[in-house]
C-alpha cells in the first residue's frame, strides 16, 4: 500500500455537526493535540465565515505545528483571499460536479462552475497556495464529467483531487471502482472523503485508499455533517491492524483526543462506538469472560492500551461463574460450586431490577449474604 495521509477535518467538516461550535481555545487545543499525535494535515477551518473564525485560524497558523494546515474554500477568489488573510499557504477549492449541485448552486450552468473553478486556482497558484480541489458529490455526478472536471483541476494547477461522497451513498465495492477510475485517470493523489449515512464511511475510505487514494479526510468521533464522516481513530487503527499500515499516529493518545473532542462538541460518544466507546474493551459475557480470562485474544482485536484504554471485567446478568469466582477471589472470598451459582442467579436479578451491570461491591455485598446463609443452615 502507498504511503497515507491523514488530513484531518473535525475542525471544518466534524464542526459543519448540527450544534457544534468550537471557540478559538477549543479549536487551537484540537489541532494541537492533532499534530501532537502526528496527524498529517489539518482542515483547519473555513476563513470565508468571517471574524471569529479567522481568529481562530491565525491563532492555530501561529502555533508553527508540524502539521500541513489547510484553509476550505468554494471556487470564490474572496473565499480565497480570506485564507490568505489568516497567513494560510495551503488552499482546498471546492466545487460541485454533480447534476445536482450544479442545478441547485450554478443554475445548470456547468461551464461558469469550471469558470469559477479555474478563475480561483489561477488566483491561488498566482499568489503562491498549495492548492487542492474538492468534486462535491463526485458520487453522484456524471462518471466522465468528474474525470473532464479533476482533469482540468490539474492542469489548471491543483496539486491534488478530493473525491466526496458527500451524502454518504455508496458502498465499498463501488467506492473501489469509482476511485480507481480517478486514480488512473489522475498524476496527482487523490483524496478520499466519506460520510456515514449508511454507516460505511470508515468502510468507504478504506476502499478509497485499497484503489489508490493517498490521502484520507477523518474526524474525531467521526463527528461531522448529518450522520458524521469516517472516524479518525477508526481509519489508523483499521489501517494499523487489518492492512499493517502504521501511520506513525500515536495511537495510545486516541483515547484522549475523543474526549476532548466529546467535551468540545458536547457529544457524547455511544459506549459501542469503535475504538473509542468505553465498552470497546469491557467484557462481560460469561463465555467472553472466561475466555478473556485465560487470553485476552480470545475476544480482544488487539490490547486495550494500544488506544488508550485498559481492559474491564464487569459483573452483570449475562456472567457466569469463572468471572464471578474470579472477582471474588480477588477480594479473599472462595465459594464453592454451589454458592457460586446462587450469587451468581442473585447478580442476573439484582442487574435485571438495577437494568445495570453490578459494581464489585455489589457483588461482594450479594456472596457475604451467600457466606452468612450457608453458615446459617449449617
Ligand atoms: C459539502 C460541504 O460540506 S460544503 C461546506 C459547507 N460548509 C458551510 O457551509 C459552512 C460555512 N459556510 C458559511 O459560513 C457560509 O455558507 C458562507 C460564508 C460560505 C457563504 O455565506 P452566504 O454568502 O451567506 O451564502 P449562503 O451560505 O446562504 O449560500 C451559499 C452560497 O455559496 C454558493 N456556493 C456553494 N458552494 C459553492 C462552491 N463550491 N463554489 C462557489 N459557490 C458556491 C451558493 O450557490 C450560494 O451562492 P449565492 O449566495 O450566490 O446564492
Ligand atoms: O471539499 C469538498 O469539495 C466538499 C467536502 C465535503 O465536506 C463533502 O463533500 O461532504
Amino acid at each position: 500500500m502507498n504511503q497515507i495521509l491523514i488530513n484531518d477535518t473535525t475542525l471544518r467538516d466534524g464542526e459543519q455537526a448540527a450544534g457544534v461550535a468550537f471557540n478559538l481555545q477549543e479549536k487551537a487545543a484540537i489541532a494541537q493535540f492533532l499534530d501532537a499525535i502526528g496527524v498529517h494535515e489539518i482542515e483547519v477551518g473555513i476563513p470565508a465565515m468571517g471574524e471569529e473564525e479567522t481568529r481562530a485560524i491565525s491563532a492555530i497558523r501561529n502555533l508553527d505545528l508540524q502539521a500541513k494546515l489547510l484553509g476550505w474554500n468554494r471556487a470564490v477568489i474572496s473565499d480565497i483571499e480570506a485564507s490568505i488573510a489568516c497567513g494560510l499557504k495551503r488552499v482546498h477549492i471546492s466545487v460541485p460536479v454533480s447534476g445536482i449541485q450544479i442545478t441547485a448552486k450554478f443554475q445548470g450552468q456547468w461551464r461558469v462552475t469550471l469558470q469559477q473553478l479555474r478563475d480561483s486556482i489561477s488566483f491561488a497558484v498566482d499568489k503562491g497556495l498549495w492548492v487542492a480541489v474538492g468534486g462535491e458529490d463526485s458520487s453522484r455526478s456524471d462518471e466522465s464529467f468528474l474525470l473532464d472536471v479533476a482533469n482540468y483541476a490539474q492542469e489548471w494547477g491543483a496539486s491534488r483531487f478530493r473525491f466526496c461522497d458527500t451524502v454518504g451513498i455508496l458502498d465499498p465495492f463501488t467506492t473501489y471502482y469509482k476511485v480507481k477510475r480517478l486514480v488512473t485517470a489522475l498524476s496527482i493523489p487523490v483524496e478520499i472523503h466519506t460520510h456515514n449515512d449508511f454507516g460505511l464511511a470508515t468502510a468507504n475510505a478504506l476502499a478509497g485508499i485499497k484503489a489508490g487514494a493517498t490521502s484520507v479526510n477523518t474526524t474525531v468521533n467521526g463527528l461531522g455533517e448529518r450522520a458524521g464522516n469516517a472516524a479518525l481513530e477508526e481509519v489508523v487503527m483499521s489501517l494499523k491492524r487489518i492492512y499493517g499500515v502504521n501511520l506513525g499516529i500515536d495511537t495510545p493518545r486516541l483515547l484522549e483526543l475523543s474526549r476532548l473532542v466529546a467535551r468540545a462538541s458536547g457529544s457524547s460518544v455511544p459506549p459501542w462506538k469503535a475504538i473509542v466507546g468505553e465498552n470497546t474493551f469491557a467484557h462481560e459475557a460469561g463465555i467472553h469472560a472466561h475466555g478473556v480470562l485465560q487470553n485476552p485474544s480470545t475476544y480482544e482485536p488487539f490490547a486495550p492500551e494500544e488506544v488508550g484504554w485498559e481492559r474491564r471485567l464487569v459483573v452483570g446478568k449475562h456472567s457466569g461463574r469463572h468471572l464471578v469466582s474470579n472477582v471474588l477471589q480477588q477480594h479473599g472470598i472462595f465459594l464453592n460450586s454451589e454458592e457460586t451459582k446462587s450469587v451468581l442467579e442473585a447478580v442476573r436479578q439484582e442487574s435485571v431490577e438495577k437494568k445495570r451491570s453490578l459494581t464489585v461491591q455489589e457483588l461482594l455485598n450479594l456472596a457475604k449474604e451467600q457466606q452468612r446463609y450457608s453458615h446459617a443452615i449449617g
